[in-house]
């Protein structure tokens, strides 16, 4: 096909200056109707249509050549196409094949056949208006395509070509990590709020250590998220979900955060609450996250106080009227939110309004996911369901969680030790992180099994403690009790006393 155009091509082009010359030697109304009569003739011989894609339009780079360039990528590997190019984005994770000037490639959609072609022009531009001209390249794609399937191009093929190539594009980036810091408001009028770096983290969802059933439970659900473009627009719902992890330190949730912006190619923007100023910041901090993205709110907390004047306004309302309840959403928090000096500040319904309220739908596909080790000290409305719809506990590490450390630490899947190992760890809480530390020295200390040893030794040392703890803390609550009420310790026990007596008699 290619080879059969260029021929075409070139007759035409030969045509075209017999016709020039027809123009200068014949009056213009004859000219108008060999012209007409040309059309029609170009059109039956010449049954194909072509498009130019140009990387740049207007001097700005045109998005769709961008696509259509990791398009034929991917597509240019398994054609015919004898002269490739590989290159290397500085925000890409690897390199794309591409197209050499000149090369064709074929592609097939629903029966119809398309011909693309790379093209890179070199010429001297002097649009500077300057003496010196200066050699500028000009790339650009073009598609050749019979005239029967311009509707297939317009309506459905370019629209696949630019998807195709933007799930390439979105799968080879690399990801970034963004921070808010504390900035002068004359820097964040030029710059952005947020600051970032590549996001490099080992984390999968196969090195972290937790049951397997929670593990594919949060797994499924990030991919019914993922690709659940229609569903939420069906529902009615903007684009989000919200994950909230709780559990001891120690127990992997930072980790967790990493395997998953690991797994779905997420950015993720790590909200520092503390140096956000008041909710209108939170708000332009929200509108300058991406779309695809990870908001991550570690250890909320400690972040600020956001759960205080909350238990204040109700504990006054409650004064007020002891028989009204208190409402936990965050439409009764308004009164609270302005501080006594009426100053505007970061409050819990700004926070609130963050996550779910009409600006929260700015962008889409964003995941949000605030960390804790006091789940029980967050005020009820940030967590509710619909706000952070999955509560995930990340617990001490028990047999199937080890099973992965040890995998993961020192390569093996049994051991005879892990019988010994088994029922300490089902008794015995420990974090993974510690666990892991048992299994680290494997470099240092030699063999497996001195691992496995130092991890059982560790654990009998920490069950020890336990028990001992346990009992020591028996005996504390025992006195306290005494100590807080003699006289009715001793009613209780005069009282029993008399009840024993009464069995016995
Ligand atoms: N579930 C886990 N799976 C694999 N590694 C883990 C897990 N939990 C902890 N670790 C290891 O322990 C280290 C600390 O874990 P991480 O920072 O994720 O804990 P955390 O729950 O976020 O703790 P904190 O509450 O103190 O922030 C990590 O570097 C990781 O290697
Ligand atoms: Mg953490």
């Amino acid at each position: 096909m290619g080879a059969s155009l260029t021929e075409l091509g070139s007759k035409l082009a030969g045509l075209m200056f017999i016709w020039g010359t027809i123009q200068q030697l014949f009056p213009q109304i004859l000219c108008k109707r060999i012209e007409s009569f040309w059309t029609r003739l170009e059109y039956y011989f010449y049954p194909y249509v072509q498009i130019t894609i140009n990387e740049l339009t207007n001097g700005k780079s045109n998005e769709i050549y961008r696509h259509v360039d990791s398009y034929l990528g991917t597509k240019s590997v398994d054609t015919s196409a004898k002269y490739l190019k590989a290159e290397k984005s500085e925000n890409s994770k690897s390199f794309a094949v591409i197209l050499d000037e000149g090369e064709e490639i074929i592609d097939e959609f629903e029966g119809a056949i398309f011909c693309w072609r790379s093209h890179n022009e070199t010429f001297d531009d002097n649009s500077q208006g300057s003496k010196k001209t200066q050699p500028t390249e000009k790339k650009s794609y073009t598609i050749t395509f019979n005239k029967q399937h311009r509707e297939i191009v317009t309506g459905k093929y370019l629209k696949h070509v630019i998807e195709e190539g933007r799930a390439i594009e979105f799968k080879n980036k690399k990801q970034r990590i963004y921070c808010n810091d504390s900035m002068p408001t004359w820097w964040l009028r030029l710059n952005s709020m947020w600051k970032h770096i590549n996001f490099e983290h080992p984390a999968t969802f196969d090195t972290l250590a937790m049951d397997p059933k929670k593990k594919a439970e949060i797994i499924n659900d990030l991919i019914a998220f993922s690709k659940g473009k229609d569903y939420y627009s069906k529902v009615g719902k903007a684009w989000k979900r919200g994950y909230l992890l709780y559990g001891p330190p120690g127990t992997g949730k930072s980790t967790m955060i990493a395997a998953i912006s690991n797994y779905l190619n997420y950015d993720i923007y790590d909200l520092e609450l503390t140096t956000v100023k008041d909710n209108l910041e939170l708000k332009k901090l929200l509108m300058e996250t991406t779309s695809k993205s990870i908001i991550v709110i570690e250890d909320i907390d400690c972040s600020v106080d956001l759960t205080g004047k909350r238990n204040k306004a109700k504990k006054n309302k409650k004064k007020d009227d002891s028989d009204s309840d208190s409402d936990s959403d965050s439409d009764s928090n308004s009164d609270s939110d302005s501080d006594s000096e009426g100053k505007k500040k970061l409050t819990l319904s700004g926070l609130l309004n963050f996550i779910d309220g009409i600006w929260s739908a700015c962008g889409e596909e964003r995941i949000i996911i605030f960390t804790t080790n006091h789940v029980d000290k967050l005020d009820p409305a940030l967590i509710r369901r619909g706000r952070m719809d999955m509560h995930i506990e990340m617990s001490y590490c028990r047999y199937e969680a080890f099973k992965v450390l040890a995998k993961n630490y020192l390569g093996i899947d049994t051991h005879p030790l892990f019988q010994e190992i088994e029922p300490l760890l089902e008794e015995v809480n420990m974090s993974p992180c510690d666990v892991a530390e048992s299994l680290i020295r494997k470099n240092t200390s030699g063999g497996i099994e001195i691992c496995l040893n130092n991890l059982i030794l560790a654990l009998k040392e920490a069950k020890e403690k336990a028990i001992e703890e346990a009992r020591e803390k028996e005996k504390q609550d025992s006195e306290r009790v005494k100590e807080e009420n003699p006289k009715k310790n001793k009613k209780l026990s005069t009282k029993f006393y008399g009840r024993f007596k009464k069995l016995f008699r």
